[in-house]
């Protein structure tokens, strides 16, 4: 027996790639001499060939970044019984979800979320589920009301028969037969609860559509004069379980924070943080999960999985926080847009995990508070942090209530996770209301020191390099049955719109405080970490060598001029692009993804880098210039009940609008088209001295075509997917000055 006690919760498993390694280095090698061999033609220097020397320098760079992520993956193996067997008692866990808009989030998808955290295997009296909703919407309310009604039957209907999705309507789309060995009772109930369902649904459907008369009365009064940015804090706990059984419900409380037109609201990092607040008054658990409103729990043991790393007695001691990938449900085949990152978690995030541990994705993450609060790994496990720290201290820190200030405190004191004594969540609500206020984080820590960090519309990376920088660890949790699932944006428009506030948002880290380069040089970020943060933190500057690469073969072709060695020189740039083409295809395959999925990732990669990461770059250098702030805009979340069929067969078809987005993308595929033909039409100026344009820069500006293809289809067709006639004016005008310039630039 004390054999069993000694054993771990949990086990780090280092993935085997020594091959994948062998390859890495051959492509660093190959990127080296690329390099030398430039530096040894400087007699030939002119300002492309520098140009390209500093693209090139880039490339190398962002490769041995790549390759120190990827170069030992881990993955974690989790032991729930032996948690159970040790614990006499699980810690209560606080669940979070956020929702900003009933319009892009539909109330029926948050309220699914919802139902799937009421439903987790785990002592409903150890739970409580807080939703924050920035869209201050009566519908999102009215869900969760009538949601909370349904989940008195779904709940205890999930239990009993271990259902595992237990989203009804992801259950209901993925159960629609019955197995052979079900009973005539599970039968029965499946239809009461399939019907009950529906009829649920088909109400939230009624109000929010204002099918039906929705009089803001009763509870809902509230709700009247309320503008979205301007209106009171709202606390509404909607569910409470006084009992302490622990196979009931648990809490369910709803929040919708004060706002104001002249004060900054922080967008999610602003919510997260009344959240944290007003979960710390009222249930003050010592772990919080948060997920966005359309990550439903897909495997619902996931708590204890996640518990095993927490609450390991030696490993678990420094993480902050554990990870959960991303997934998705209802993903179109084969990954079309780029945005379902498959073999981006596969490579990156696991590498990541090898090291200090992975970055913090925003949603499907399990937070010990403490570290929320801004202590050091060493502070907690001492207790070392209470002695030192007056009242005084402590309100500068954590706001001017008392009641949160003391609930802090406690969290901060108790050794063991002992539960809270009992009181109706009800006399908290005055208490909540204030720490919901608009203004209640000024001249305090939170945003800045501790909390979500605010600044950055990418605000769960800094948030999760804060801890890291204290010295906390991070780890994923990949058990078996994948653990949440969400929507993919729906989409080219939505997926570009996502990538464009991420590289806008990561770029303003990467140049911020809280930058991995002041982590590692000033805190406690280890230097590989660090350097694999990189990866993230770059996708806006790694645009900017892209875009200019992009214009440089556009340049020496239209100017007849090269900037790539010709003949037997030629031979390094073309075997990198394939041996490096064929060795992320092996990635792709050995995962178990297609060569068409491949295709598509590479392709989009791209287009993304060199259009909309590019604008996010620039929109990030407005920002830190204070010229301009950028905006958060949610991701549109597919309602699945209303997806038409005639959609899904052209689901993964590229639609346009007239959106600024698609206007560089245009551009760079106007400028090689233009390339193209000035040379099939031999309209290129004179080369001197047998210096002109050779393979290589034509074959650059050919495969930057047939990345761009789906644009060049769009340029001809019409309605939905084609390129608006005003997008491609703008970009045929900017096309012009590009050409324009470049010939100048050859006569004088
Ligand atoms: O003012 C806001 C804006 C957004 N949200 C919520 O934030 C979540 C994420 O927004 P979404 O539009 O879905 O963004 P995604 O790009 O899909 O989200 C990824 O990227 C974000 C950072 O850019 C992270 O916050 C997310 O957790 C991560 O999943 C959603 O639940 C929103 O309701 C708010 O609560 N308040
Ligand atoms: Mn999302």
């Amino acid at each position: 027996m004390a054999n069993q006690e000694n054993l771990p919760l949990y086990e780090k498993i280092w993935v085997k790639r020594t091959f994948q390694r062998a390859i890495d280095i051959f492509i660093l090698l190959l990127l080296f001499s690329l390099l030398s061999f430039r530096f040894l033609s400087i007699n030939t220097f002119t300002l492309p060939w520098f140009l390209a020397f500093s693209c090139e320098s880039w490339f190398t760079y962002t490769w041995i970044v790549i390759l120190n992520t990827k170069w030992s993956p881990a993955l974690t193996k989790t032991y729930p019984q032996r948690l159970l067997q040790r614990v006499p008692e699980l810690p209560r866990v606080d669940l979070f979800v956020t929702t900003a808009d009933p319009v892009l989030e539909p109330p029926i998808i948050t309220l699914n979320t919802v139902l799937s955290l009421l439903a987790l295997d785990y002592p409903s009296n150890k739970l409580a589920c807080y939703v924050s909703d920035d869209g201050c919407s009566p519908f999102t309310f009215y869900a969760l009301v009538e949601g909370s009604k349904f989940a008195k039957h779904w709940v205890p209907f999930c239990k009993k028969y271990n259902i595992q999705v237990r989203a009804p309507l992801r259950y209901f789309c993925e159960v629609t037969n019955f197995e052979s060995e079900d009973s005539s009772e599970f039968k029965q109930e499946w239809f009461l609860m399939k019907d009950m369902y529906d009829n649920l649904s088909r109400n939230i459907e009624d109000v929010t559509r204002n099918l039906i008369p929705f009089p803001l009365e009763g509870e809902f009064e509230v709700f009247s004069n309320t503008e979205k940015i301007n209106h009171p804090s709202i606390v509404k706990v909607i569910l409470e379980t006084k009992d302490e059984l622990s196979n009931g419900l648990p809490h369910l409380i709803y929040i919708s924070r004060e706002k104001r037109p002249k004060y900054q609201h922080n967008y999610k990092a602003g919510a997260m943080n009344v959240l944290t607040r007003v979960s710390g008054l009222m249930t003050n658990a010592p772990f919080m999960l948060n997920v966005d409103c359309d990550m439903v729990v897909n495997n619902p043991k996931i708590i204890q999985h996640a518990m095993c790393i927490l609450m390991d007695s030696k490993s678990g001691k420094d993480v902050a926080f554990v990870q959960c990938f991303q997934q998705f449900y209802d993903g179109i085949k084969d990954d079309p847009f780029g945005n379902q990152w498959v073999a981006a978690f596969e490579y990156i995030i696991r590498g990541m995990a090898g090291l200090q541990g992975p970055y913090y994705g925003g949603t499907n993450t399990f937070h010990r508070r403490n570290a929320i609060y801004g202590l050091y790994p060493d502070e907690v496990q001492y207790g070392k942090k209470v002695g030192k720290l007056t009242e005084k201290k402590l309100i500068q820190q954590f706001g001017s209530s008392k009641e949160f200030v003391k609930s802090a405190t406690h969290a901060f004191e108790r050794s063991d996770y002992s539960t809270n004594n009992g009181i109706s969540l009800s006399n908290f609500i005055e208490e909540a209301i204030q720490v919901s206020d608009c203004g209640y984080d000024n001249g305090t820590s939170w945003g800045k020191k501790m909390g979500w960090l605010y600044g950055s519309i990418s605000e769960d990376v800094p948030t999760g390099l804060n801890m890291h920088r204290k010295g906390w660890r991070s780890e994923c949790c990949t058990p078996v049955q994948t653990a949440f699932k969400g929507c993919a944006p729906v989409g080219l428009l939505t997926t570009m719109i996502q990538q464009k506030r991420w590289a806008s948002g990561l770029t303003v880290v990467f140049f911020g405080r809280h930058s991995p380069v002041m982590g590692t040089l000033f805190g406690k970020i280890q230097i590989r970490a660090g350097l694999s943060y990189c990866w993230l933190t770059n996708w806006g500057l790694r645009s900017v060598f892209e875009v200019c690469y992009a214009a440089l073969v556009a340049y020496c072709i239209i100017t007849n001029s090269n900037i790539f060695p010709k003949g037997l020189g030629l031979w390094i740039p073309f075997t990198l692009f394939v041996i490096y083409n064929l060795h992320t295809l092996q990635e792709y395959l050995s995962t178990g993804l297609s060569l068409r999925h491949w295709w598509n990732n590479q392709r989009m990669s791209i287009i993304r880098t060199t259009s909309v990461w590019f604008i996010g770059f620039l929109s990030a250098m407005l920002k830190i210039l204070g010229i301009s702030d950028s905006v958060f805009e949610v991701t549109q979340k597919k309602n699945t009940s209303s997806s038409a069929a005639e959609d899904d067969a052209n689901a993964g078809r590229f639609t346009f609008d007239d959106s600024p987005v698609f206007v560089v993308g245009t551009t760079i595929l106007l400028v090689q088209l233009t390339a193209l033909f000035v040379k099939i039409l031999g309209l290129q100026l004179q080369a001197h001295s047998g210096n002109g344009c050779g393979l290589g820069e034509l074959m650059c500006s050919v495969y930057l075509v047939v990345c761009y293809w789906p644009y060049l289809k769009g340029l001809f067709a019409r309605g939905k997917y084609g390129i608006p006639l005003s997008t491609i004016f703008k970009s045929a005008l900017l096309a012009f000055i590009f050409v324009h310039f470049s010939r100048i630039t050859l006569i004088s």
